[in-house]
């Protein structure tokens, strides 16, 4: 096998992980669902989007990471838990 074969499997197991974890947070809805319901919590919460999306900022510095980015990619995720959040409250997908 040649060296780039090699390199395109190692990214191929990267995109795998990758798409695991994004699972994964995806799937924390449920969770966290639940518990906006007892607290009374809306969906949508700016100020913890901002938390989210700062936290990933400053480990993007630190990582030496395009910040512009990672913002998308956050802002992506965020999106995705927020759709995910109203498909199980049967609000479907909002335009
Ligand atoms: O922490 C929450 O309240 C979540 O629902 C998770 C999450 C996220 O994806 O990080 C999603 C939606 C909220 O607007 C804020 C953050």
């Amino acid at each position: 096998m040649n060296e780039l074969e090699d390199i395109r499997r190692e990214i191929e197991e990267i995109d795998r992980e990758i798409l695991a974890l994004i699972d994964r947070r995806v799937n924390m809805a449920e969770r966290v669902l639940e518990s906006k319901r007892i607290n009374g919590t809306s969906i949508n919460d700016q100020k913890q989007n901002e938390v989210v999306i700062n936290r990933a900022l400053n480990a993007a510095t630190e990582l030496n990471l395009d910040p512009g980015s990672i913002k998308a990619i956050f802002e992506v995720l965020i999106r995705m838990s927020i759709e995910r959040q109203n498909e199980l409250s049967g609000k479907g997908r909002l335009p």
